[in-house]
């Protein structure tokens, strides 16, 4: 597998010599590095194929697919070659690096729209050479927008990764489920209808965003929580209050870029007549404005790796109990194009939504609005979803705009996984989302392509769609493990409760979640717990726990639920009898266990038999209620008669014991005598 530009790069290891690390992604590793041969310092990207799929003709093809790229704005890859079980792609030295480094160093707030506008430009004139040839980038965001010391601007990471990890191992290369979808477009999220080059201009309005504060929207939520803001909420977009330092035409294309129904977004090609793009300049203006003084490149990405790693610590100590979700993973961003479903599902038990401030959207009434008016692919799915909720009185959390975790599950129902372990996915660090933008203004005029498509029909990807692997990224804890935690959801809010897990089913608790029908308790909670007959306070009884085995299942589990407001349901007869039931069984086990518990102590201790007996006998005035207890009952029984013989019998043997003493000493006496 190799490409080979005009200046004849070496395909040998050895005629490179690698420098320090620029750059990490999930996949690769970036160094700086000098061809040897041609005195040239180059970049070399070092993907791992054992963490990869290892089709290694699709990676051939697509390198070769990637030679034949040639723009200004697109990185091409020097050459590539495989050297042990790594692939190296030897590319241009972009030594400023990307836009998401310099942000993170020197523009944390974002950068001004002079310095957006120039940036954007130039990824979007690489956008309309890519469509224009049939391909669709999948993974325009701020990290992969690299300039070099002259300012120009090129985006990359377009080919080697995406089809390496198209089968969807990407995300997994480092053993977690990593990252959120931020720069995720509606259509691919869902993957109803497929998707085309118009996914790249959802993320390219997120990367806009992304330029324009620092982070892309809802970077700090974990993946779960950004698929379903994504799909239920109204695009993000620049608040016309909050983001006062903005003009008119950059929210104006900030919104033409996020509508939801891809039809309605511009082609790039038309998109680059929009009048934002008047205020772009040139790469002289970045190199005068972002690029002077920054330190070295290597410098740099060791000071914030250094400054990732202490921000891991932290957010470890505060999150520890959300068991293995590593919280590096809250603070990064991934367009990650490339999800399995059960790894979401996963993860997603294991969120507890509390306390999670909204950012981007906070009116709910243009939400629901735009929800309803924009019918595109995303409300399509949204509608099965929103039917879920017809029941369920709906009523969307204020901070989120979504019902948290119990509208997950109902969610991800309208999500075929197959496709969606199809696609690609990639990762960007970014800090906390908080205080953030609302959405933008709806009734603005964003400029909408109503006539839908007008790129190449060529760039429909081929969706490759491989078999359903089950991996588990979340609990590492074997089938059968004993108390597992669970979420147990009811309302808003869910508890950690301990459980005795038979199937390792991380999605468990969010598959009952789908059935929610508030007006029948019955049919909250999971059906493998059986239905819940009874609630008081955070306590349920469910109807599995009468199963006729014993009450394995007995579950006094917390539920969340107003206390103070009883529950809204009938009891019959025939619901209070199991629960009586299986109340009385729990009895007649932790009768017999005391009862055990007695006779330990009693040896053990060499407790008075006397008050053993008795308080043995007051437990034995109780009726047996089972027969095992009967039976048990029994065998005390026996056994306290029997003990009491042995007493009679010692006492018998130790009067005789006394006589004859008695018979010797008299004898003694007479003896002496
Ligand atoms: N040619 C290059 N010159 C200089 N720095 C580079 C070059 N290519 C990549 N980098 C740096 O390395 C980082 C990692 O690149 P890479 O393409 O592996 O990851 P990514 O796109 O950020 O993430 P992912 O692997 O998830 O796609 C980039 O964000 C960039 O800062």
């Amino acid at each position: 597998m190799e490409h080979v530009s005009e200046k004849r790069f070496p395909l040998n290891a050895k005629d490179y010599k690698l420098y320090e690390e620029v750059g990490e992604g999930v996949s690769a590793t970036v160094y700086r590095a000098l061809c040897i041969p041609l005195n040239v310092t180059v970049a070399i990207k070092v993907l791992d194929l054992e963490k990869c799929n290892n089709d290694l003709d699709g990676i051939r093809r697509e390198v070769q697919t990637m030679s034949l790229i040639d723009h200004p704005n697109v990185l091409q890859a020097h050459c590539s070659f495989t050297t042990g079980h790594n692939l190296w792609v030897v590319m241009p030295y972009m030594s400023e690096g990307s836009c998401l480094h310099i942000m993170k160093s020197s523009y944390p707030e974002g950068f001004e729209e002079p310095v957006i506008a120039t940036l954007l430009h130039e990824v979007l004139k690489a956008l309309v050479y890519l469509h224009g040839h049939g391909h669709i980038h999948r993974d325009v965001k701020a990290g992969n927008i690299l300039i070099d010391s002259s300012g120009a601007v090129k985006l990359a990471d377009f080919g080697v990764s995406a089809c390496m990890f198209d089968a969807g191992d990407r995300q997994r290369s480092r053993n977690t489920f990593v990252g959120t979808p931020c720069w995720m477009a509606p259509e691919v999220m869902q993957q109803v209808h497929g998707y085309d080059f118009k996914a790249d201009i959802w993320s390219f309005g997120i990367t806009a965003l992304e330029l324009a504060h620092g982070h892309a929207p809802f970077s700090k939520y974990p993946p779960m929580k950004v698929l379903l803001m994504t799909l239920q909420n109204a695009p993000p977009g620049l608040d016309y209050e909050r983001d006062k330092r903005f003009t008119k035409s950059f929210k104006d294309l900030v919104g033409t870029c996020l509508v939801k129904d891809p039809k309605k977004r511009p082609s790039s090609e038309k998109l680059l007549k929009h009048q934002f793009f008047k205020h772009a300049r040139s790469a002289e203006y970045l190199r005068g404005t972002i690029l002077d003084g920054l330190p070295p490149l290597g410098e740099r990405f060791r000071m914030l790796k250094a400054k990732e790693a202490d921000l891991l610590v932290q957010n470890k100590a505060l999150y520890e109990d959300k068991e293995q979700i590593s919280q590096k993973e809250y603070i990064r961003g991934i367009s990650a194009w490339n999800f399995n479903l059960e790894d979401l599902k996963s993860q997603a038990a294991l969120i507890q939504d509390d306390g999670m401030p909204n950012v981007e959207e906070p009116d709910m009434g243009k939400k629901q609005k735009e929800r309803t008016e924009d019918v595109g692919v995303a409300a399509e799915g949204l509608s099965s979803l929103e039917a879920n909720h017809s029941n369920a009185a709906f009523t969307p959390d204020k901070e989120d705009g979504f019902n948290n975790l119990q509208d997950l599950e109902s969610s991800l129902a309208s999500f075929p996984i197959k496709p969606l372990q199809a696609l690609k996915g990639c990762f960007d660090v970014c800090e906390d989302d908080v205080n953030n933008t609302s959405p933008r203004d709806l009734d603005q005029d964003f400029g909408r392509d109503e006539n839908g498509s007008s790129g190449p029909s060529s760039s429909l990807p081929q969706i490759v769609i491989t078999e359903h692997k089950k991996f588990w990224s979340g609990s590492l804890l074997p089938d059968n493990f004993p108390s597992s935690k669970k979420v147990v959801t009811d309302g808003d809010r869910d508890y950690l409760q301990t459980k005795y897990y038979s199937e390792r089913n991380h999605s468990g608790p969010l598959l009952h979640r789908q059935k929610r029908d508030t007006n029948n308790l019955s049919s909250v909670d999971d059906p493998s717990e059986g239905a819940v007959v009874q609630r008081k306070g955070r306590f349920k009884v469910t109807s599995a726990d009468l199963s006729p085995k014993g009450p394995r299942n007995c579950n006094f589990g917390p539920v969340c639920g107003d206390s103070a407001s009883p529950p809204k349901q009938n009891f019959t007869s025939a619901s209070i009898l199991p629960s009586l039931q299986c109340i009385l069984q729990q009895n007649s086990l932790q009768r017999e266990e005391i009862v055990k518990l007695i006779k330990y102590v009693e040896q053990s201790c060499g407790k008075n038999t006397e008050s053993a007996e008795a308080g043995t006998a007051d437990l034995l005035q109780v009726p047996p209620a089972t027969t095992r207890e009967r039976e048990l009952q029994s065998q005390v029984i026996q056994l306290q008669q029997s003990i009491a013989s042995l007493v009679e019998e010692l006492q018998r043997q130790k009067m005789k014991n006394a006589q004859l003493e008695k018979q010797l000493n008299s004898i003694a006496n007479r003896g002496e005598k």
